[in-house]
């Protein structure tokens, strides 16, 4: 399925390729968003921007309580800005839709499915015929490691695993975005090293578009092409950072100069 888009990408001109690779996958307008407290009105987001293009990965860091989850939501359409909007593939958003998969920190599987059921779980909504439904989670199944568990329950998988059946629950909708709320925050150091890896090949594989929100500067750095820093109280887009790393990278790459130098300006960033 998935060869068969690539081979129709690369029948299509030179031009037209530039030009959805210029035109944004998401874009972020001007929004704020205020909650209002019994105390008054407490704004958490103010004016941010942000364009993401097709096939970047872009990563959100800033301090806990800035608003990374409050705007995460209203991309994915779960809350309404204040004001402002979001755009994606031009289109404005009123509401959640399928053209954005959702990974949450928290497994969010459904408990009583099996791993293919979970993954079929959109695709049944969109009532897609079960022989195309069957090629994609098998696809998909593949894609993440784990077609061996396609009839397991989430209850006899691993942190590490169930976050590759989200993962692969999400993709398998193929939305034109895919958005990360802290994705490994529950995993322990080792298994989060290796989801960090297994996402990047993931996304070298598949060349979705993601936004992703973390704590851990390294992990940002270590997947994105560009990092946004946001300050806190009101949550604004403090600074944005290109990473200059080879596209395909490995975990030594975290100790080499380039890589501690984006650190640091993060760090400062994060402390001023
Ligand atoms: N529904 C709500 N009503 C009122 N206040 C809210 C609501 N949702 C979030 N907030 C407040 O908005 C602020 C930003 O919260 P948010 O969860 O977006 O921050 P965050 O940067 O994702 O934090 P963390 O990194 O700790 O997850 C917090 O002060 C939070 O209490």
């Amino acid at each position: 399925m998935l060869n068969t888009r690539s081979q129709a990408l690369q029948q299509r001109s030179e031009l037209e390729i530039a030009s959805e690779l210029s035109t944004a996958k998401l874009e972020v307008r001007s929004l704020s968003k205020s909650f209002n407290l019994q105390t008054g009105s407490m704004t958490v987001l103010e004016d941010i921007n942000l364009q993401l293009f097709p096939r970047e990965f872009v990563c959100l860091v800033g301090a806990s309580g800035c608003g990374k989850s409050t705007l995460l939501n209203i991309v994915a359409g779960l809350t309404p800005p204040s004001s402002g909007s979001v755009l994606v593939d031009g289109h404005k958003v009123t509401g959640p839709g399928s053209d954005r998969g959702m990974v949450f920190q928290n497994y969010t599987l459904y408990p009583w499915l099996t791993v293919s059921q979970n993954i079929a779980f959109g695709l049944n909504l969109r009532k897609m015929p079960k022989a195309e439904q069957r090629d994609r989670i098998n696809y998909y199944l593949d894609v993440v490691g784990l077609t061996q568990f396609a009839k397991s329950y989430p209850k006899q998988l691993s942190g590490g695993m169930k976050q590759r059946v989200a993962i692969a629950r999400a993709l398998a909708n193929e939305p034109a975005v895919l958005l990360m709320d802290e994705p490994f925050g529950a995993l322990d150091a080792q298994t989060k090293e290796q989801m960090q890896q297994f996402l990047l090949e993931l996304w070298e594989q598949t060349h979705v578009t993601v936004l992703m929100i973390t704590h851990d500067v390294e992990e940002a750095i270590f997947l994105s092409q560009r990092v946004y820093v946001m300050s806190a109280r009101p949550g604004r887009m403090k600074l944005e950072i290109p990473v200059g790393l080879p596209e395909h990278r490995d975990l030594d790459m975290k100790l080499s100069s380039e890589f501690v130098a984006i650190k640091r300006q993060i760090l400062h960033s994060l402390r001023e």
